[in-house]
């Protein structure tokens, strides 16, 4: 994707070098070789950069394969996944995020998005039981020791070892697959060498880990197992087990199926880096439901900035309006610019009614 400076002095994305087709008219998601080859020189790499910018921008979501992660590695998470839901009850209540007011650890059933039916809304709280933690801070961080910026110690099972030391790695693993794709979006963007990477000098990246029961499925819409959003990240990786139910909304409303594809992570674009594009990247509503009659593992791993960063647009879109809907609980405005953290913060609030610090569950 070529880039122009603008009259302001914020690049313009050339109107030429927009996407051929019409935006977000997809009917199904494309799949990017991440093999090494294709990293070997600067024009080939350029080439992989430019693919994945178009896929961004006309889709929003991705399937990533013969990329970096070693299956053994993958294969060994959602063992650890599997052992910790299978754990007693109580034993995941000890964890549980209601404990703290960070927002890490335990998210049990039916307990996410409760406060829509309490509004008189119809849909039902998401049938998902979670955990979930950010990047691990020093026994010495600032934030760690006054609790600020969502800063808090990682409430990890006594039961499962394991768990903490599988996750660990694969969190740090997947900090360098993030950093590796920052790079390329820079590469297709035409922004310079850190443009996007300095909003990540203290990334608050965070591991999810979700199980899906099989549920009551209708046409209604109500019961879900992830209620429609988008991501409140740069962008994030997937890793869903072989049993489907992740759905992504095109412009005219219909949801396509995103199945799994062994090996394959899925990516998909966020809200920041739909601000960060003016709405160029497409941050694309998606959903699970598990239709299937067999329980859904997923690993979403979410490319969080740093708390303090102020989110603005980077480059200027010559087709503003031509953007996914910008109206769920998730939705970040690309007119006035935030504060990342305090959006999270209240976003966590809002959808997490287990946590202390709820504000207005939704
Ligand atoms: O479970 C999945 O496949 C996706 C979950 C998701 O969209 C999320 O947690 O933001
Ligand atoms: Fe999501």
């Amino acid at each position: 994707m070529d880039i122009e400076p603008g009259a302001t002095g914020a690049p313009t994305v050339e109107k030429n070098m927009l996407p051929a087709t019409r935006k977000l008219d997809f009917s199904e998601v494309p799949v990017i070789d991440m093999s090494p080859e294709r990293f070997a020189t600067p024009e080939s790499r350029k080439r992989l950069a430019d693919e994945l910018a178009e896929a961004c921008a006309t889709v929003g979501f991705l399937y990533l394969k013969n990329h970096p992660i070693p299956q053994a590695q993958i294969d060994g998470v959602f063992e650890a996944v599997k052992a910790f839901f299978a754990l007693p009850q109580e034993a995941k209540d000890a964890v549980s995020m209601a404990k703290n007011r960070h927002f890490q650890g335990y998210l049990p059933m039916l307990t996410k998005g409760t406060g829509n039916a309490e509004r008189g809304g119809t849909i039902t709280a998401n049938k998902q039981e979670a955990f979930q933690f950010r990047r691990p801070l020093a026994a010495d961080d600032p934030d760690l020791l006054t609790g600020e910026r969502l800063a808090g110690t990682i409430p990890w099972p006594r039961e499962l070892p394991a768990l903490k030391e599988v996750l660990l790695a694969y969190h740090a693993r997947m900090c360098r697959f993030g950093e590796s794709m920052i790079e390329l979006f820079e590469l297709g963007l035409d922004l310079p060498r850190d443009a996007i990477r300095q909003h990540f000098r203290k990334d608050m990246n965070a591991l999810r880990i979700i199980h899906y029961p099989p549920q009551q499925v209708d046409e209604s819409g109500a019961n879900l197992g992830t209620r429609a959003h988008t991501d409140t990240d740069a962008f994030t990786f997937v890793y869903q087990d072989a049993t489907g139910g992740l759905e992504i909304r095109n412009r005219d409303g219909e949801w396509i199926g995103v199945p799994p594809i062994p090996g394959t992570y899925v990516l998909n674009i966020g809200e920041v880096m739909k601000v960060w594009t003016d709405g160029v990247f497409s941050s694309t509503p998606h959903r699970v439901i598990n239709r299937y009659g067999k329980e859904r593992y997923s690993v979403p791993f979410f490319m969080f900035p740093t708390y303090d960063e102020v989110i603005a647009p980077k480059i200027r879109n010559p087709d503003p309006s031509n953007v996914a809907p910008e109206d769920f609980h998730t939705s970040m405005p690309r007119d006035k610019p935030f504060v990342w953290g305090e959006f999270k913060k209240a976003n966590y609030a809002r959808i997490n009614p287990t946590a202390p610090e709820r504000a207005m569950a939704d």
